[in-house]
């Protein structure tokens, strides 16, 4: 039920009062260029998972699409102009909130293992795996959604759990810039305020006065959009992510308990990505990340499939679909992306609407959203740049029979920015951490293994004065740095 506030004045933007009956959910959409402020006036209410605080003002924008769930029952306060706002009594929280309780039993169980703790007599033959859950759906089935409400319950549960979570869908960038795939511990609850920022700041970008400044993900850079551009170097990265994991866990007995939860890209389900390729991917996750639980969202053939591969060792559970997830199409997600680009050099600039004075993004302050990058010039000789494979190459199974491909798809090829046509202009590059110091370990592709210290992008070549002009988040320095390049451009609008 809706309210208009009598408060609303000609310079204000209109603001109305909800009140929700429990187990019901505010939705809501925004077009380009207008934000909307929810604040909660009584009651509980929380988004995908992470509670509002009472009294406090948040700020949405960047054509975000989102929901505010009650349990109990709550009133708001919502001030702005959405393009859609309803609110729904159909949610599938309830099915999403007894996962995360069979989660939860899966936790305390490998918590006590670790700990040594004898299991209760009545569970003595109880698995004690932490949930390692991989989410699967189709294209807007609500994934992302789903597993930021799984880790937000973990978090909120009071155990002191980190879980992991693992992005996979190189198309969403999770919290580096798109064309990444990443992980990292969860300690405090995700918000949504910007689909730019799915999965909320971390330190690579935001300022450390922020709480989910703790976050510090592990990434490596993919460079496309799409798994199917190169699915051999998306397999090696899933199982490198999954390697570094795995060395965490030895090293920190104590964060196994809280398991982790995988995002993946909808190509993994269903789309022009051959069966063999997202068969092949799905695999390298499940060995990857040591899989004990599969979600599928909303889809049956591909739960039956998954039932019929996995189900006689990991638990097949297919999940119902939010009748809220919003169909993204092609031109949204082109501009949320040049949007992350974009909020990763200079954080998050969004305008509170009218006479909203004291607004937060996720619950802190909008300023320390704003961050100032660094653009410099820098000789070409200062900074070493490969591409993986050749440019614009077809995969190998796409070649005629016999054919030998000169170039594999893994091997890095280092690039001549002073020769024309090589593409760098506008383009985005992952720095590389340094390589092992131990001139033992080198090998053949270990670009390939390394993971990624940032990102920066060229806004200028000179090829007469060999020299290149590069966007970067710091004024950290370039020289004797590697770079590589994958096929996502980003031009300032
Ligand atoms: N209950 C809801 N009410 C309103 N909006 C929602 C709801 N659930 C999800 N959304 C929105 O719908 C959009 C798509 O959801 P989400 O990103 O979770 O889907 P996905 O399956 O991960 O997408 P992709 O196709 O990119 O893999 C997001 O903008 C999300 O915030």
């Amino acid at each position: 039920m809706s309210t208009e506030n009598p408060e609303n004045t000609a310079e204000s933007a209109p603001s109305k009062e909800w009140t929700l009956e429990p187990e019901t959910e505010y939705r809501f959409e925004l077009d380009p260029g207008s934000s909307l402020a929810i604040k909660l006036v009584r009651g509980h209410a929380e988004i995908f998972g992470a509670e509002l605080v009472e009294g406090k003002t948040y700020l949405f924008g960047s054509e975000c699409k989102a929901a505010v769930f009650t349990w109990q029952g709550c009133t708001l306060e919502v001030t702005g102009h959405p393009s859609t706002e309803y609110v729904s009594e159909e949610t599938p929280m309830t099915a999403y909130a007894n996962l995360h309780i069979a989660f939860e039993q899966m936790r305390v169980r490998a918590l006590r293992d670790v700990r040594g703790s004898p299991p209760p007599t009545d569970e003595p033959a109880a698995s004690q795996d932490p949930p390692r859950i991989l989410v699967l759906g189709p294209e807007n089935s609500g994934k992302t959604t789903v597993c930021k409400i799984l880790v937000n319950y973990a978090v909120r549960a009071g155990q002191g759990w980190s879980p992991l979570l693992v992005n996979v869908d190189p198309g969403q960038g999770g919290w580096a810039a798109p064309g990444a795939i990443s992980a990292a511990s969860v300690f405090a609850p995700i918000p949504t305020y910007s689909p730019a920022s799915p999965l909320g700041s971390v330190a690579t970008s935001a300022p450390t006065a922020l709480a989910s400044n703790a976050l510090v993900p592990l990434v490596f850079w993919y460079g496309h959009a799409e798994t199917k551009k190169n699915p051999l170097l998306m397999d090696r990265l899933i199982r490198n992510l999954g390697g570094h994991i795995d060395d965490r866990y030895l090293n920190d007995q104590e964060a196994k308990p809280s398991g982790l939860v995988v995002d993946t890209p909808p190509s993994f389900a269903s789309g022009p990505t051959t069966d063999v390729h997202r068969q092949r991917l799905i695999k390298a996750c499940v060995e990857a990340f040591n899989i004990n639980v599969i979600l599928v969202v909303g889809h049956e053939k591909l739960n039956v499939e998954m039932q019929r591969t996995y189900g006689a060792r990991i638990t097949v559970v297919k999940i119902p679909k939010s009748g809220g997830v919003v169909e993204l199409e092609h031109h949204y997600r082109e501009r949320i992306r040049n949007n992350q680009f974009y909020s990763y050099m200079y954080g998050h600039i969004i305008k509170p609407p009218a006479g909203i004075t004291n607004a937060t993004l996720g619950g802190e302050t909008l300023d320390d959203f704003i961050l100032s990058p660094s653009s410099t010039v820098i000789s070409f000789s200062d900074l070493t740049i490969y591409r993986v494979g050749a440019g614009a190459m077809a995969p190998s199974s796409a070649l005629p029979i016999g054919a030998q491909r000169v170039v594999s798809e893994m091997q890095p090829v280092i690039i001549d920015p002073s020769q024309p046509g090589s593409g760098l202009l506008n383009s985005v590059l992952g720095l590389l951490a340094p390589p092992n110091p131990d001139e033992n370990e080198r090998y053949d592709e270990e670009l390939l293994d390394l993971t990624i210290q940032g990102f920066i992008v060229i806004t200028n070549l000179d090829i007469s004065k060999k020299r290149m002009t590069v966007l970067a988040p710091n004024q950290v320095s370039l020289v004797g740095k590697t770079a590589i390049v994958g096929t996502y451009e980003w031009q300032e609008q």
